[in-house]
């Protein structure tokens, strides 16, 4: 059984990115290639812990038969009785996937015994366990972390060539080193600006990120993406980054009336309307962004600076995308739609020292969070 990370943008059922299929194929392929029945598991997206047709694995399974250069059968259940039929009719060699692990309510369940119960069903299917899900790492859920103490467990390469190159990160970095973040995932990744205040030198805060650190400023933010319940938290860093010397920098955005309309204003960051949203960094904070970047050495981007998906509004990220290449810092971006991002406008990939397949991940390990998914292994002590 191989926990992958497969969660990719789609356009209604149309991969727009496949970086994460692409990435998971080396593992999946080796086992296979070794003769292994190969069962992979993953996620997309954050469905309700029910069935939702809307985040089937369907068009990845077909890109990862399509890499592979064979059928991967999709089971449209996790473990009932769609999952055990497809996993005995698999013979030697063969990849299976099983449907959307957050289908089940068990995954996300807080409650250990809970996870326990779905991750004893997962693991009744298979002989070994290899954990290959770089970007879903930092999730104590049942089929990365419960599942892992209930079979044989090893970290799958993707894993461990993203960890070897984020211990890069944080030991020995050469300095000025710069964090970069945006996105919308905005209450998860707040969490660990914490921890990166006492390492880093400065901090460029764009994207949806940006608003609630413009309102703890005292900024009115318009209807733009708020995290109203951790402003307290935002002023806190706020205090903390003057008194480190660490460098918030943000001046204009891109305002619009309603998310998607591609008629928009450009405006300081305190002069944004209440009716109207921000949906990326303005001229002059990408400029401002660029010079910042200009004299980094080290660089870790996760977030894009705005809703890049629509090109009025992609100015911002391809912006800071352009800085990392231009530079000749140690620079890598992290994310699944940041990775995308820099794909989808067209940037060279070997401009950037690493382009990883985790966002939250990256920033858990870099931060120095103890991540579930590999921390995991140091209680099966033997495996790996
Ligand atoms: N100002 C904004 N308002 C709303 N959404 C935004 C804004 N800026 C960026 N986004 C969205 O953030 C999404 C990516 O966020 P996130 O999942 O946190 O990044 P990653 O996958 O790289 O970790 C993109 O789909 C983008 O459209
Ligand atoms: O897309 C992901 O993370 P990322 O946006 O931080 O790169 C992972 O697949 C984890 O998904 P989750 O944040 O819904 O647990």
């Amino acid at each position: 059984m191989v926990r992958a990370d497969l969660n990719v943008p789609l356009d209604g059922d149309k991969i727009t990115d496949d970086g994460r299929v692409r990435a998971s194929v080396p593992t999946i392929k080796a086992l296979a290639d070794a003769g292994a029945r190969v069962i992979v598991t993953a996620h997309l997206g954050r469905p309700k812990g029910a069935p939702d047709p809307k985040f089937s694995l369907a068009p990845a399974a077909a890109r990862l038969g399509e890499l592979l250069g064979a059928e991967v059968a999709l089971a449209n259940d996790l473990v009932g009785e769609s999952a055990k039929a497809v996993v005995e009719a698999l013979t030697d060699g063969g990849v299976v996937m099983l449907e959307n692990v957050r289908f089940d309510a068990r995954e996300t369940s807080k409650d250990d015994a809970e996870r326990a119960a779905l991750a004893d069903e997962l693991a009744a299917f298979a002989d070994a366990f290899v954990s290959d899900g770089f970007g879903v790492v930092h999730r104590k859920q049942a089929s990365v972390y419960d599942v892992a103490q209930k079979l044989p467990a090893y970290v799958g390469g993707l894993v461990d060539a993203e960890l070897g190159v984020l211990r890069k990160l944080t030991d020995d970095l050469e300095r000025p080193y710069v964090v970069v973040l945006g996105g919308a995932k905005v209450s998860d990744k707040l969490g660990v600006i914490a921890n990166l205040l006492s390492k880093v030198d400065k901090l460029l805060i764009g994207g949806g990120m940006a608003y609630t650190f413009l309102k703890a400023q005292g900024h009115e933010v318009g209807t733009s993406l708020l995290q109203e319940d951790q402003l307290d938290q935002v002023r806190g860093f706020l205090a903390e980054a003057e008194k480190r010397g660490v460098e918030l920098v943000l001046v204009d955005v891109l305002v619009t009336a309603e998310f998607g309309n591609v008629e928009h204003d450009v405006v300081g960051t305190d002069a944004i309307p209440a009716d109207k949203m921000g949906l990326d960094i303005g001229p002059k904070s990408r400029e401002l962004f660029a010079s910042k970047l200009a004299d980094a050495k080290t660089v870790f981007w996760n977030g894009p600076m705005g809703v890049f998906e629509i090109e009025t509004y992609a100015g911002g990220t391809r912006a800071v995308a352009e800085a990392l290449v231009k530079s000749d810092a140690f620079t890598v971006v992290g994310g699944g739609d940041s990775a995308a991002a820099v794909r989808a406008l067209g940037l060279p990939e070997d401009g950037f020292s690493h382009i990883s397949t985790g966002g939250g991940a990256s920033l858990e390990f870099l931060e120095g969070k103890e991540l579930p998914g590999i921390s995991v292994f140091a209680k099966n002590e033997g495996d790996r």
